[in-house]
């Protein structure tokens, strides 16, 4: 993690104020505008296809979330990704394609436009590849992440397109690239039980890509500041706080920690493979 460590403290504040255009869900889509102002990106959330030759010579990066699809949506997030393709940075987060066919469908079609990154969670992800999974609606399953479930997926993730990055999110979050396999351990287990936090996530790497970061150092830069963030909340609220104020202060987390602790990736645990 040594590289990582020396790169962190240039990563944060990100510099180039990055603008990412996100196809979203309608569920988090307010959360995830705001996590990218406050990490000093900007959003803008459009889905008229119309606009998107203008925009896309406006914006640095691009995300894809298949959370709520609808059949126009599915048509709007098809035509971003090929416009996109070998043009522009862009992440695809696969929410619902454990439970929605048609979500995992667009997965692998989506998958064949070769983004940057593709993530999910854990159960999400095991979908993707084939592997079965307990996952429902868009939470991943904590029997899908025992060692050797989490084993399984990192060979069928090897064996996927090594153009893309890969992130399986949970306790333990996977990373594979074709520079080789990671398994972070950061976070606390309320992250996962706010709306959003996976989704938020996805918006965050896409505006590190925004900055030129590469693939893997955006995925573990957004990831590790997502989780620290998520730490640093549970052990200042006290020993007893509601979910609404855990969520509100891991927001407020996200535009603080880059300024007030500059050292924070040597909180970061994990390993590569
Ligand atoms: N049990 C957990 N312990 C620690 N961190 C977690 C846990 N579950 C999820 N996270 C973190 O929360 C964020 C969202 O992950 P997840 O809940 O898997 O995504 P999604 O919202 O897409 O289902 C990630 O940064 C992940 O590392
Ligand atoms: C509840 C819900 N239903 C469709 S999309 C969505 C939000 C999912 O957010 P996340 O993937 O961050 O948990
Ligand atoms: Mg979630």
């Amino acid at each position: 993690m040594k590289h990582f460590a020396e790169m962190a403290r240039e990563v944060f504040p990100l510099r180039q104020s990055p603008l990412v255009h996100c196809i979203t869900n309608n569920v988090t889509i307010e959360t995830m505008a705001n996590a990218l102002l406050y990490i000093d990106a900007q959003p803008i959330m459009t889905n008229d296809i119309r606009e998107f030759p203008a925009l896309f010579k406006q914006t640095d990066s691009l995300l894809l979330n298949l959370g709520s699809l609808s059949k126009e949506r599915e048509n709007t997030l098809l035509t971003a990704a090929k416009m996109a393709k070998e043009e522009k940075s862009f992440v695809v987060d696969i929410v619902g394609a454990t439970s929605a066919p048609i979500a995992q469908q667009l997965a692998q079609q989506l998958a064949r436009q070769k983004p940057n990154v593709l993530k999910g969670n854990i159960s999400e992800m095991r979908a993707f590849c084939g592997l079965k999974t307990t996952g429902k609606g868009v939470d991943s399953s904590s029997s899908d992440q025992s060692e050797d479930e989490l084993e399984e997926l990192i060979g069928a993730l090897k064996q996927q397109d090594p153009a893309v990055t890969y992130l399986a999110t949970g306790k333990k979050d996977v990373i594979v690239s074709k520079k080789g396999t990671w398994v972070m351990e950061n976070g606390v287990e309320e992250l996962q039980r706010f709306i959003g936090s996976g989704d938020l996530l996805g918006a965050l790497i896409a505006a590190l890509l925004g900055e030129q970061i590469d693939n893997l150092s955006a995925v573990i830069f957004a990831l590790s500041y997502l989780n620290i963030c998520g730490e640093y909340t549970s052990e200042n609220l006290g020993p007893v706080y509601g979910l609404a104020d855990f969520r509100h202060e891991t927001l407020n987390q996200l535009s603080l920690l880059k300024t007030l602790n500059q050292n924070w990736f040597n909180q970061t645990k994990g390993r590569k493979q």
